[in-house]
């Protein structure tokens, strides 16, 4: 598979202020890839020169082999983006602002109303579609603006933190519609501080802290390098105590009663892939298991590990 988008050594400076500092990274094509920071990390900067309207310092930025700086038309061609900001007209319907950006690239008659048609579709608001756009909910608007992104059938769709301020139903509806497009087949840029959202959408992850990529790769790959050892839940029915007990008697294990749930033990490993049939074993003539199950680490805690701050900062 070829690189729908690279970027290399890319550098942006806001006065003395080095917001990114030779930032690297590409994504295959079809690849659904999610830059994870915190505020400030420098994100948007970095969408801004990839999409076109920030010119980096220095670097350099390729949509499927086309350079930003050389063949910006031709770049751009390929890119949707759909910003933070919803940019949007209030008195107009979903539709007819869906048309509008389908004319400013170029879209006319009936081709332009069969994709308006189908970016409605892919954002789910057809049935909506022509109302006024100011009466829609903060969600809708923002399905909207995604909607405006795809409306050229670009090759990669860019998204600057989509799913910020709105209601959990629309953001659900959001990540949808990307995970939707994903599997159609679209390559994707997805900005977000929200861990849950890059794990459930993007392939490949780069953390990036002050406008470096600080870790990369796949969010299984990441927690597990980052995290050796593992968690469970174990859940008992009998002396809970003495099981407790049991399970703290076996080496580089540690073992917790869960707050508010007293039946439920919290066991700890730090090394080794996978402890709990030892835990199985030691609980065995001690107290029934009812249930267990793995805890994965988060991407907040790989953040943490990484960085030393939370990423809601
Ligand atoms: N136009 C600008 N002028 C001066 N400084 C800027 C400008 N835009 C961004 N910055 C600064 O550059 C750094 C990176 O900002 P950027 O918006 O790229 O980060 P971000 O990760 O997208 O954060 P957020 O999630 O808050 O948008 C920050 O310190 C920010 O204050």
């Amino acid at each position: 598979m070829s690189a729908a988008l690279e970027c290399e050594g890319l550098v942006k400076r806001y006065g003395s202020l080095l917001a990114v500092d030779g930032l690297k990274f590409s994504v295959t094509e079809g690849e659904a890839y999610g830059l994870l920071g915190p505020n400030g990390s420098g994100k948007s900067t970095t969408i801004g020169m990839v999409v076109g309207v920030l010119i980096p310092d220095s670097g350099t930025v390729r949509v499927h082999g086309h350079e930003m700086a050389r063949h910006p038309l031709r770049a751009k061609r390929l890119v949707g983006y759909v910003p933070q900001e919803v940019a949007l007209y209030p008195d107009l319907t979903g539709r007819e602002n869906l048309r509008y950006f389908g004319r400013l690239f170029g879209l006319r008659g009936q081709r332009l109303r069969r994709r308006v048609a189908e970016v409605l579709d892919v954002v789910g608001l057809a049935d909506r579609a022509d109302e006024r756009l100011g009466t829609y909910s903060g969600g809708m608007q923002r399905r909207v603006n995604i909607a405006a992104g795809l409306v050229h059938e670009p090759k990669v769709l860019v998204l600057d933190e989509p799913t910020v301020g709105v209601d959990p139903q629309s953001r659900n509806a959001i990540l949808e519609s990307v995970e939707r497009l994903v599997a159609e087949g679209t390559t994707v840029l997805y900005t977000s501080h929200y861990m849950e959202e890059v794990e459930r959408v993007c392939d490949r992850v780069g953390i990036i802290d002050r406008g470096r990529i600080i870790a990369e790769g796949r969010p299984e790959e990441l927690m597990a390098t980052l995290s050796p050892g593992g968690r469970a839940e174990v859940e008992v029915d009998g002396d809970v105590q003495a099981a407790g007990v049991a399970v703290a008697a076996l080496p580089g294990v540690a073992v917790t009663v869960a707050e508010h749930r007293p039946r439920l033990l919290l066991v700890t490993w730090t090394e080794g892939a996978d402890r709990l049939p030892d835990v199985l074993q030691a609980l065995n003539g001690v107290a029934a298991v009812v249930r267990t199950a793995a805890v994965r680490p988060s991407l907040e805690e790989v953040f943490l590990h990484l960085t030393g701050t939370s990423l809601r900062d």
